[in-house]
């Protein structure tokens, strides 16, 4: 991953105030939304102002642009709109499979591809649409699955637990950067810090955001801590040590060290040095 997608921040790109805002706000990358945030007589006038947001300066944080559905009256004239934007990525929304892709990729021709894996065929087909050769990044939109599934929301999010798994491999499969789905309840810190702890556990690189106010709390989560910088270092000295010595094996408080456990501390080590350079 070369860059950090801790916190990424949707904003209503019909808010012009907030895309002003968010250009000294912490988040490691933006998405401007054209979908369900903006309401259908605001469309127009919302892909002209993200036009003029996007002329200012972003600094580090990763512009992504979400637009509406091809089938939908507006996609169209936001993905031509795109191809012309100095974006990161276009975010396609309710991607039920690769074909969705080839869709947008005729109509945008070099900016990356992301995917919004949020419904029961996005699910099913995860692996072809990671697969896809434009795409670089999933997100999961957990509230038009629910909507999908008929489930309910639960702190434990065990309904959720097979469609995060499902798009979770096939990220890591192909190598691409996967976010997960947004906390609604943007008050409730406690929350979101738990659910935050989940999705980094799980192994999602970083958390889609609704609030300024949920930045921090994602930043931390999913972030290195300090106690996992020092343990990276330490297994790969005490391995470079073991190595020196002709053995191919080292033991650091109490448990083995192998050379897999040395790449996931360089991928510590390397992911700390990013989010570094972020704050220079
Ligand atoms: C949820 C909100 C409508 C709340 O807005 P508001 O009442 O204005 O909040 P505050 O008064 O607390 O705002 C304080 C200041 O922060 C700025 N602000 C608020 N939200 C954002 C933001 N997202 N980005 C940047 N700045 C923001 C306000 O302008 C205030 O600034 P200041 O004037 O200096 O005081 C609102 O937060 C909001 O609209 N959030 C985004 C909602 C959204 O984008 N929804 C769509 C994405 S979620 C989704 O679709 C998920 C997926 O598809 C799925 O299926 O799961
Ligand atoms: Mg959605």
């Amino acid at each position: 991953m070369a860059r950090p997608y801790r916190s990424v921040l949707y904003i209503p790109a019909a808010n012009a105030r907030a895309m002003e805002k968010a250009r000294g706000l912490a988040a490691d990358a933006i998405i401007f939304d054209l979908e369900d945030a903006v309401a259908p007589d605001a469309k127009p006038a919302a892909r002209a102002a993200l036009a003029e947001a996007l002329a200012q300066d972003y600094g580090p944080r990763a512009r992504i642009v979400r637009i509406n559905a091809l089938t939908s009256a507006w996609g169209e004239d936001d993905a031509r709109a795109c191809a012309d934007l100095p974006a990161d990525a276009v975010l396609i929304p309710k991607v039920d499979g690769p074909a969705d892709l080839d869709r947008v990729a005729a109509l945008i021709p070099d900016t990356p591809l992301w995917a919004m894996m949020e419904t029961p065929l996005g699910m099913l087909n995860a692996a072809a649409i990671a697969a896809h050769p434009r795409l670089q990044g999933m997100v999961m939109g957990t509230n038009d699955l629910a909507k999908e599934l008929g489930s309910r929301t639960r702190p434990d999010r065990l309904p959720m637990m097979a469609a995060l798994g499902l798009c979770l491999l096939a990220a890591k499969a192909h190598g691409i950067v996967i976010v997960d789905g947004v906390f609604n309840a943007f008050k409730d810190e406690d929350g979101l810090r738990a659910e935050c702890e989940q999705g980094r556990d799980m192994g999602f690189d970083g958390k889609t955001l609704i609030h300024p106010a949920q930045l921090d709390i994602a930043n931390a989560a999913f972030a290195p801590t300090e106690d996992e910088i020092a343990l990276a270092r330490r297994q790969i000295e005490a391995f470079e040590a073991a190595g020196a010595q002709g053995q191919g094996v080292a033991v650091v408080d109490g448990r083995i060290v192998e050379n897999l456990h040395v790449d996931t501390a360089r991928q510590t080590l390397d992911r700390a040095r990013a989010i570094a350079e972020l704050a220079q």
